[in-house]
Formats: C-alpha cells, sequence, structure tokens
C-alpha cells in the first residue's frame, strides 16, 4: 500500500526543512555573435552570483535588476551550473523524493546545451545520471542499507505537437499521461530500461536522442521542436520484512524554445511545430500565474507538458528550473519575457513527500518458496517485470507476454491445446504471430503435439471398444429373447419391460455389469404357468371371457395377473408403506403408477395427517381400491427386481 511521508515526519535533519520553494537559476549564454558586434550589442550582465541586470527598453540610460537563486555568467562551465543547482537535489531520490530539473528559455539560448551538452562538456544529464549510478553504489554499500537493494531505470519521451512520443521505442506514439490516486503522474505504456551503469545508459539513451525531432530555423541550427523529458527512476527496496519500497523519480526536461516566428523565418510544419511549442508554454505560464495567485484550479490539464510538469510546479517534486537567456540585442524581448517567467516561477511553493510503498512478506519475491514462485509464473494474469527492459503501467503489452511466458503448456488439457492450436492458426492468417499463444520453444512444442495426438488416438481406441460391447450386449440379448420365445412358445404380446418404470428402467445395453432383470412373460390363453426367474412369482394371462373389440376395431390388450408368495408380498408392501410415509417427492415418483399430482397429494396428507397405516389408505387421496390393489402389485414386482 502507498503512503505519503511528509517532510515533517522524517526527521532528517536540515531536510526536515518546510515546503520546498522552486529554485530559479539564470544561465546566460556567451554572446554568439561576431566579436566585433559583441560590446555593442549586449543587453543584459551578471553583477553578482544571484544578481544580473537588463536594459529598461523604456529608457535606455537605466536597467532593471534581477534576483535568482544562482545567476551563471556567460564563462560559467558546465560543471558549475550543475554543482551549484542540480547536484544538491539528487540525494531526495534515495528518500523516496521526487525532483525535476527544467530548461526554459527562447530558442537557441543554451537549454539544450545546458541540459546535454557536448562530449567535450558534457551537461546535466549526463553528470544527473553518472552521480546518481554513484550516490546509490555509495548507499547500497553503507552498513545502515545492507538490508536493502538498489535499481536505476530510465524512459525518456518526447512531447510533440501535444502528443507524447516514446525516444526508446519510436512505435510507442501518442502515449496518455496518467495521475494514480496518490497524485503521481505516471505515462502508461512508456519504455522502462534498467540501468546498471553509464555503459547502460548512453546505450539507451544516444540512440534515442537521435530519435527527437530536431530541425534548422534562421536562430537556431539544431533547434528542438519538442519537449524532451528523461525520466530517471530510482527505486529503494528493503529486503526483508516490511519489505518497503521508496521510489524517487528525477525528470530531466529540455524545453522546447518560445519562438518568435517572424524572426525564425518558420514556415509549413516549422510553423505548426511552433504553434504547439508557444501554445503548451502560454499554458506553463497560466500554470505558474495560476499557482501564484493561489487560484482553485490549476491548468495542468490544458496542455501535455503542464501535465508532465504538475508534479514539478506546485506538486511534490524539487524543482530547479535553468532559465537560459542570450545576451545579444536581437534576443532583448525574449530575454525580458524568460526573466520576468523565471522570476515569478521562484514563488512557487511545492510540498515534497516521500513515495513509500510496502509489500506483504507473502507478496515479496524474497518470501515466496520455489513452488510459490511455479504458481505464480503459472497464472496467466500474473505480471512480472523483465529485469531488464518493461513498459510501465502497460497492461496489454505485459499481459501477452505473460499469456506467453506462463502457459504451462505441458499440464494442459489436449482439448484446450488444440483450441489453441485453432487459435493459433487464425491469428496466423490474419497476419498477428507476435500473439501466437503457443509461443513456446520448439522442443516442448513438438512433445505438446505428439501428447495430444497419442490421446486422440487413444480416445478413437475407446469409442471403438465401447462399440464392441453394445454389440455383443445386443446380440446377447437377441439370444435370451430367441430361447425364451422357442421354449415358451411365446406370442409377440409380450410384456413389454417399459411397462415397468423406474426401477426397471436402469437396464442399460451398453454396460458391461448386467443389472439383475425380472422378466414377466405372458402365458399363452390357456392358462400355463409360467415360473419367472425369481423363485414363487407367476405371472398368469387372465382367461378372457369374451373378445373385447374396441370401437376401433382393435382388439384390447390381454391383461394380467399375477401369483405370488405371501411373504414376498407381505415385505414388499412393507417397504412401500415406508416409503409412502417418508419418501421424498422424487422417491414417490419413482413408484409405479404415481406421477407428481398423486405424489403430491401423498406428502400434503401424511403431513396434515400423520404417517399411513397401510397402503390401502391411499384410498384416502382418491386412489380406488382396484388402483390400490394394482399399485401394489406392480410396486411389490419392481422392489423385488430392483
Ligand atoms: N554556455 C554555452 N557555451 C557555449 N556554447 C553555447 C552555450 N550555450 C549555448 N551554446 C551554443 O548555442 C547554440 C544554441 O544552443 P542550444 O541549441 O542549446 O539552444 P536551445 O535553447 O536548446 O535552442 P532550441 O530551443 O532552438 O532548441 C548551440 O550551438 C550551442 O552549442
Amino acid at each position: 500500500m502507498a503512503k505519503r511521508v511528509s517532510m515533517m515526519d522524517q526527521h532528517l535533519g536540515p531536510r526536515k526543512a518546510t515546503p520546498a520553494r522552486v529554485r530559479v537559476a539564470v544561465r546566460l549564454r556567451p554572446c554568439m555573435d561576431h566579436e566585433d558586434d559583441k560590446t555593442q550589442k549586449l543587453c543584459v550582465r551578471g553583477l553578482d552570483s544571484q544578481t544580473l541586470e537588463i536594459v529598461n527598453w523604456r529608457n535606455q540610460l537605466e536597467t532593471m535588476q534581477y534576483q535568482f537563486d544562482s545567476f551563471y555568467g556567460d564563462n560559467a562551465s558546465q560543471r558549475e551550473v550543475y554543482t551549484g543547482s542540480v547536484c544538491p537535489i539528487l540525494p531526495n531520490l534515495l528518500i523516496g523524493q521526487n525532483a525535476s530539473v527544467f530548461a526554459y528559455g527562447p530558442t537557441g539560448a543554451g537549454k539544450t546545451h545546458t541540459m546535454l551538452g557536448n562530449p567535450n562538456q558534457p551537461g546535466v544529464i549526463p553528470r544527473a545520471v553518472r552521480d546518481l549510478l554513484q550516490i546509490t553504489r555509495t548507499a547500497a554499500s553503507a552498513p545502515e542499507n545492507v538490508n536493502w537493494s538498489f535499481t536505476i531505470t530510465m524512459s525518456y519521451v518526447e512531447i510533440y505537437q501535444e502528443k507524447v512520443m516514446d525516444l526508446l521505442d519510436p512505435k510507442n506514439k501518442d502515449l496518455p499521461i496518467r495521475e494514480d490516486k496518490d497524485h503521481n503522474i505516471l505515462i502508461p505504456g512508456v519504455t522502462q530500461k534498467t540501468v546498471n551503469s553509464f555503459g547502460d545508459f548512453d546505450e539507451h539513451f544516444i540512440p534515442a536522442s537521435q530519435n527527437r525531432t530536431v530541425a534548422s530555423t534562421k536562430l537556431n541550427d539544431r533547434s528542438s521542436r519538442s519537449h524532451a523529458v528523461l525520466l530517471i527512476k530510482v527505486l529503494k527496496s528493503q529486503q526483508i520484512s516490511p519489505f518497503r519500497q521508496l521510489t524517487g523519480k528525477l525528470y530531466l526536461i529540455d524545453l522546447a524554445g518560445s519562438e518568435d516566428n517572424r524572426r525564425t523565418g518558420n514556415q509549413g510544419i516549422r510553423l505548426k511545430e511552433s504553434g504547439a511549442i508557444n501554445s503548451s508554454l502560454f499554458t506553463l505560464s497560466k500554470v505558474v500565474d495560476a499557482l501564484n495567485q493561489g487560484l482553485p484550479r490549476i491548468p495542468y490539464r490544458d496542455s501535455k507538458l503542464t501535465r508532465l510538469l504538475q508534479d514539478s510546479l506546485g506538486g511534490s517534486a524539487h524543482s530547479v528550473m535553468i532559465t537560459n537567456i542570450a545576451p545579444e540585442h536581437r534576443y532583448y524581448f525574449d530575454t525580458l519575457t524568460a526573466l520576468n517567467f523565471a522570476a515569478k516561477s521562484k514563488q512557487i511553493i511545492n510540498k515534497p513527500f516521500s513515495q513509500e510503498t510496502t509489500q506483504s512478506a507473502a507478496a515479496h519475491p524474497a518470501m515466496k518458496r520455489p513452488r510459490e514462485e511455479a504458481e505464480a509464473a503459472a497464472a496467466p494474469c500474473a505480471r512480472k517485470k523483465s529485469k531488464t527492459d518493461s513498459a510501465e503501467e502497460s497492461p496489454s503489452s505485459s499481459m501477452d507476454a505473460s499469456v506467453k511466458r506462463k502457459l504451462k503448456l505441458a499440464s494442459l488439457d489436449p482439448g484446450v491445446v488444440e483450441r489453441l492450436l485453432k487459435l493459433d492458426k487464425i491469428l496466423t492468417e490474419k497476419g498477428m504471430k507476435e500473439s501466437l499463444l503457443l509461443s513456446t520453444p520448439k522442443r516442448e512444442r513438438i512433445a505438446l503435439l505428439k501428447k495430444w495426438e497419442e490421446s486422440q488416438v487413444e480416445i478413437e481406441k475407446l469409442k471403438e471398444k465401447q462399440k464392441e460391447l453394445e454389440q455383443k450386449a445386443m446380440e446377447a440379448e437377441a439370444r435370451l429373447d430367441r430361447s425364451n420365445s422357442s421354449d415358451c412358445n411365446l406370442s409377440d404380446s409380450s410384456v413389454n419391460e417399459s411397462t415397468f418404470r423406474a426401477p426397471l428402467r436402469g437396464r442399460n445395453t451398453s454396460t458391461a455389469k448386467a443389472k439383475k432383470v425380472l422378466r414377466v412373460l405372458p402365458m399363452q390363453v390357456n392358462s400355463r404357468v409360467q415360473e419367472t426367474m425369481e423363485e414363487g412369482i407367476t405371472v398368469i394371462e387372465k382367461k378372457q371371457r369374451k373378445k373385447q373389440v374396441t370401437s376401433g376395431g382393435q382388439e384390447n390388450e390381454p391383461t394380467w395377473e399375477v401369483n405370488m408368495r405371501t411373504d414376498l408380498m407381505e415385505s414388499g408392501r412393507e417397504r412401500i408403506l415406508k416409503l409412502l410415509n417418508g419418501g421424498s417427492m422424487k422417491e414417490l415418483k419413482s413408484l409405479q403408477k404415481i406421477g407428481e399430482k398423486k405424489a403430491k397429494l401423498i406428502i400434503g396428507w401424511r403431513e396434515v395427517n400423520g404417517p399411513f397405516n397401510k397402503v390401502e389408505d391411499l384410498s384416502s387421496i382418491g386412489i380406488s381400491a382396484k388402483q390400490v390393489s394394482s399399485f401394489l402389485k406392480a410396486n411389490i414386482l419392481s422392489i423385488i427386481a430392483s
């Protein structure tokens, strides 16, 4: 669970201080004009390490003075700027606080030079990364951090024409910017690379920088056409319970310069880019004004730039703004605007807090036993970030990856594998090879296919065997019927077994184990008595007094009389009575000649009057004596047979 720890709560000595103001530094670039013109055209000069003056355009004989946290003159080195303004905020990252450094100023004033520099004069970005690596290494070896580990990751994006583009993976275009419940600004889906050494950083950063949109204008040969944002995350994780995690984020931002298009000579796409740049910088200025005036609504959402800087301006970060200015007279109004913006920005108060989370012991990887790890890996939706590359908050990509990694195919049902194979076929046909569900190593896939084929053969064999058994059962039955008919010389009008309901209905020709079957065989008209398979039971066809012919001209079916041993009759009667008094609806319905309606009547009667004393009491619910008698006979036969 994430929790905010305010600076007041931390007992951090000097850092226990009050909310942090945005620190503003101004850097004056050297004059780039010809030597001869220099003195005449300069409009700004430094007075000390914090103060500078600029000519008052209303009165050339006057100057206006500005004071900032730091002022770096035209001969200040990259190292001075870095150590004076950026280096002091880096330790905050190790205690889970955010920091941001952004270079602001008109086009051609030296923002990219300050942030990036060149191989001979490295700027803020390479210096900060190098120092962070060093600081975390030192911290990791300190005795108080013996149970902590440190991880550094990087993401790099540009905001080009109001679109967030992933410079580490240019395919990732127009990424969203979101805010989590703790008001942290996130870029879901942005590429994140782990940085273990400066070599790692170079490897990712250099090609990514080449992806940044740069073009030539009349004021700058290599003018940035976008705002570039490098995000460095420092994760400090406790390796023992309670597994605290501190996440500090450092934003290093090289803003595009404000442009006066009468002087840049921009046209077409350059003009469009310039429009987007100026509009986002105008929103930035509105945000600063709103913060200074304490307005209830700060228009962060009016541009992608301000949305991304929400943490840094009036938010949770320790922020440093380096305002770059140019000394040449032709830049006068740009410089004045930049200085005024810087002056009002320094009044902004941020409220840094530590971003700390704790993981339950069970959830921490160190506490997972191998089996739990395997289970976590097998869970299709489980999210596990790769050690080197990952996408921040990217549900779809991580889901795809986890499905590929975590489908434990060897343990899948062959039917599932078959369906997956079919799906893969469809995906392949649609050209979506990267989404294949069975993207597992070839060896494993072949083994699975083999297993699946074997299962199919096994299923076929079982089906064949079942057919054979059914055939045999039918033949045996036919043989029995033939022998019965020859022995008894019986007619086709034999009593159908279906006359006996549920208890006898269990006869299944396909089951190998034959059920006990009662065969009631009709006698011939001459009243021969047939002993049934059950000892003591005889079934006799009643002598027909007269051949009855129905109105339809059909002969009536013969009726039958069952003679049974008295003791069998009595025990059957007892069992039926027991059923009548205690049987459920379903059990009652399983009795011969009892349907739903009668079963309901039986239950209702016994609820009101108590148990039946004898089966004949069924007459109380409207069953005639004759019906009771045939009910008894039919059911006694069924019960004996079952
Ligand atoms: N302090 C400095 N020392 C030496 N050269 C500098 C300094 N600052 C800027 N320059 C040079 O000035 C030129 C313009 O600088 P840069 O490209 O950094 O400007 P920018 O503010 O980033 O412009 P844009 O907004 O158009 O991208 C570059 O050639 C750069 O090397």
